[in-house]
């Protein structure tokens, strides 16, 4: 590629829910520089805790956009200052937090194609948002048109097979329904709806960019097979939605255009530099964790994330299917926990004088098993069961109202490891003599918790270097997009593999334990969907 005088780089962002990422990679793979932005601690004007807003009803959440744009700009600094070169950036992907929407204001467009290069992002994109707060994944403030867009299908199974997932209030399709009716105006006055990767990359490329087939998976209105906006879907919302979303949908792994006029003169990029389709942060974690058939990834951040790749879509009723990032004749399979990293932060606070190391000695001071003491906590309204609150039960399924300090922690762990065990099986998983876990996000680095994990799947969990995998995956997609015609994916990471380390490993009699708590926790889980919901 002409014009770049030396080795060459990609970049990979990722909009994850507490914080802005980025990673440069080499011709080998290897990081060469990076950066971060967390939203609550870099731009505390915002007032956001763990990067959103909690609303007083305890359903809806949101995030202000304006954040965003403005750790963007951060960002871009932050990198110039750790001594990225951008001249040397060939290419640019990025993922951003699956399912929540941005809405851009008539007349956005024009803005967007006309940044002065002397001016900060933010301040000339701070009047182009209709909303200024943006719904996003942790929302579940939108049951009533999750129903109705069921029905208006045919029914939960019947979406389910269209669009991969039945109807989730985080979905944006019940997202935007529930804005055209509370919000009328505001969506009259909206010029473009974007999820919050491809906003992402309106930004990098100075003009609106298509969705991507993979996050567009998370929306309840693409259809998964036939990759195009599903009709029922989007007139279920209006029949306009399609003018406002695009009707453009890409593969994850296309170029989308160049990096824009904004960037090559503020910040020095190539003119030469491609942007490659941005994606959500799962799909980018897939491919940022080279994702093989007998592996099971789990994600241990904001949200609990566990995905699996799929040659063949099996929709299901408490899980998700999404279109591949890597290979759009397949398919991912996801489910997702919100109460995740905070929720264990919270018992951390609760049972273990907010001490990481306390948290890991309680842990490991109970038993495998937890003498038959099984927890649910749910400091939010869970995505499924939709139930908030904390539930324990005794080894004889008993409810009961407290458990000891060691005893709550372990339970937490458990508990929340039960779950994905069991949802990922709904999903086609099974585990095997290849199985493998491969675990990322910020809970991975906790050998204490990883070894839980590895207990409770009966597998070993490996991780790597970087516990981010999704900026990662963005940047390898970047790369990925120029070189497809001549290698597979898997080919071009291969080695990454060596990159994997073996953290965990579990325990002779994990299998025996957890095999049987696995059958008692989906009856408790039932019990809880059925009593609470
Ligand atoms: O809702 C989710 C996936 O369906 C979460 O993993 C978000 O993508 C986290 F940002």
């Amino acid at each position: 590629m002409e014009g770049f005088i030396e080795e060459k780089v990609w970049l990979g962002l990722d909009l994850s829910t507490q914080q802005l990422k980025s990673v440069a990679i080499n011709e080998n793979l290897e990081i060469v520089c990076e950066a971060s932005v967390h939203f609550d601690t870099d731009l505390p004007e915002f007032r956001t805790v763990g990067g959103v807003h909690r609303h007083d009803d305890n359903q809806t959440v949101t995030a202000p956009v304006l954040m965003w744009i403005k750790a963007l700009d951060m960002l871009m600094d932050r990198l110039r200052v750790n001594g990225l070169e951008f001249g040397q950036v060939a290419g640019i992907s990025g993922s951003g937090q699956q399912h929540g929407s941005v809405y851009w204001k008539r007349g956005a467009r024009q803005t967007l194609r006309n940044l002065e290069s002397s001016k900060f992002l933010h301040e000339q994109l701070s009047l182009s948002f209709v909303l200024l707060e943006s719904p996003i994944w942790m929302d579940s403030s939108t049951s009533k048109q999750c129903r109705m867009l069921e029905q208006h299908v045919g029914g939960a199974e019947q979406l389910a097979e269209i669009t991969g997932s039945r109807a989730y209030e985080r979905f944006t399709g019940s997202q935007i329904a529930k804005i055209i009716e509370t919000k009328t105006e505001c969506y009259n006055q909206t010029e473009r709806i974007c999820l919050i990767s491809n906003f992402l990359a309106c930004l990098l490329i100075g003009d609106y960019a298509p969705i991507d087939l993979s996050d567009g998976s998370g929306m309840n209105l693409l259809d998964i097979k036939k990759k195009e906006w599903n009709q029922q879907c989007i007139e279920f919302c209006r029949s306009d939605l399609v003018e406002k979303l695009g009707d453009q949908i890409v593969p994850s792994n296309e170029t989308i255009g160049m990096v824009s006029d904004y960037f090559v003169e503020r910040y020095g990029f190539n003119p030469q530099c491609y942007v490659v389709a941005f994606t959500g942060d799962n799909p980018a974690s897939l491919a940022g964790m080279c994702l093989g058939p007998n592996d099971v990834a789990v994600s241990l951040g904001t949200s609990d994330t566990a995905f699996i790749s799929l040659s063949s879509p099996k929709p299901s009723l408490d899980g998700h299917v999404f279109c591949n990032p890597i290979n759009e004749n397949h398919y991912m399979g996801l489910i997702c926990f919100k109460n995740g990293s905070l929720t264990r932060e919270r018992i951390r606070n609760t049972c273990a004088d907010s001490s990481w190391d306390i948290f890991n000695q309680l842990l490991e001071s109970t038993p495998r098993g937890n003498f038959g003491n099984i927890g649910f906590y749910f400091d939010m309204k869970e995505i499924f069961p939709v139930v908030s609150g904390d539930f324990r039960y005794n080894r004889f399924d008993a409810e009961v109202s407290s458990f000891a300090a060691e005893v709550e922690t372990r339970a937490c762990v458990e508990g929340q490891f039960l779950r994905i065990r069991i949802h990922a099986e709904s999903l086609g998983f099974k585990s095997g003599p290849n199985t493998r876990i491969l675990a990322t996000g910020g809970a991975s680095a906790n050998q204490s918790i990883v070894k839980v994990l590895a207990d409770v799947f009966n597998a070993p969990v490996y991780t790597y270097s970087i516990p981010n995998s999704a900026v990662l995956g963005s940047a390898l997609l970047a790369k990925f997009a120029k070189e497809k015609q001549n290698i597979s994916y898997y080919d071009m990471v291969l080695k990454l593999n060596s990159n994997f380390t073996l953290i965990a490993k579990p325990s002779s009699d994990a299998g025996e334990i957890y095999d049987n708590m696995v059958e008692r926790y989906r009856k408790l889980e039932k019990r809880l969907e059925n009593d609470e919901a």
